[in-house]
């Protein structure tokens, strides 16, 4: 009985919670994605890299049903994300957190209230205290002290704004977080602290992280998989050690090049570039 039950707990993990499947995206002439596939699966922090331009934001709001995209498929937590019934995309909504780059808080609100703006939104009726109670709670797990909740964000450091901004995310409990580039603008030693809280919550909270980068070290540091955008698809989606040895034109520049040698010498891989395969 618990061989049968460990099987069906390992399916599980295995099963996507989030399936791309033929992604078209086209802004007038320009063909972002053209038949993009992805698998997010369960518990994993999935690092998203690729060029400038690659549409790894695109790829991201289209998850979060921000842009319709011109063809595809995307399921989201079993559900239908592109569906058109609201109820599917409320589903979608309310389980997602998202950290976009900029922090995109409200500068007019504090901390406090940038946090209950969700929890105003998806429960209304929930008591004042209560919501306060919530916003300093996810405040406090978002590593900041109890007094940023009555800051302004242009009180706070680029790293608290950032941290303000994840407090939002996480507001609703949300099983899914999305990261838009969230060590960008920090310098080296507030970047290594953020991945550090986003593996401890994703560890604790048992998140499922989509995390756009361009960060080698937080690659190198927290992420599980990472899918590489190029070619206006994702032409892997695999642990790094796998990535690395992909033979492709930017997957090798990109960790083979100095700035990736330092990375994987800070933690600990070092390997060679693929030898060309003999014809
Ligand atoms: N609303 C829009 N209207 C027109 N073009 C857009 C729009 N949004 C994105 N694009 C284009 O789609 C392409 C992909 O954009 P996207 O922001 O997803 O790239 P990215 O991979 O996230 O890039 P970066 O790493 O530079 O942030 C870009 O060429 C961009 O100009």
């Amino acid at each position: 009985m618990e061989t049968a039950n460990k099987a069906t707990d390992a399916r599980h993990d295995h099963e996507p919670i989030i399936r791309v499947r033929g992604l078209v995206n086209r802004f007038g002439e320009q063909v972002v994605h053209d038949g993009l596939d992805l698998d997010v699966h369960r518990g994993e922090i999935l690092g998203v890299v690729g060029g400038s331009g690659t549409g790894k934001s695109v790829l991201m709001r289209s998850i979060l049903g921000l842009r319709r995209p011109d063809a595809g498929e995307i399921e989201v937590l079993g559900v239908d994300a592109l569906s058109e019934d609201p109820h599917d995309r409320h589903h979608v909504e309310r389980r997602s957190g998202v950290l976009f780059q900029d922090g995109a808080l409200f500068s007019s609100l504090t901390v406090g209230e940038n946090v209950q703006v969700p929890l105003k939104e998806h429960y209304p009726d929930l008591p004042d205290s209560l919501r306060y109670e919530l916003a300093l709670l996810k405040v406090k797990l978002s590593g900041l002290p109890a007094d940023a909740l009555n800051k302004l964000p242009s009180q706070l450091s680029g790293g608290m704004r950032k941290r303000a901004g994840l407090a939002r995310a996480l507001a609703l409990d949300p099983p899914l977080l999305f990261l838009d580039e969230p060590t960008a603008g920090l310098d080296p030693i507030g970047a290594a602290a953020f991945d550090e809280l986003i593996q401890t919550l994703q560890k604790a909270l048992g998140l499922t992280v989509f995390l756009i980068t361009h960060d080698l070290d937080t690659l190198y540091r927290i992420c599980d998989r990472v899918a590489v955008l190029a070619d206006k698809k994702v032409v892997i989606n695999a642990p790094l050690a796998e990535v690395e040895r992909f033979d492709q034109p930017w997957v090798q520049e990109y960790f083979h090049g100095p700035r990736a040698r330092a990375a994987q010498a800070t933690h600990g891989h070092n390997l060679p570039r693929p030898q060309p395969q003999a014809t």
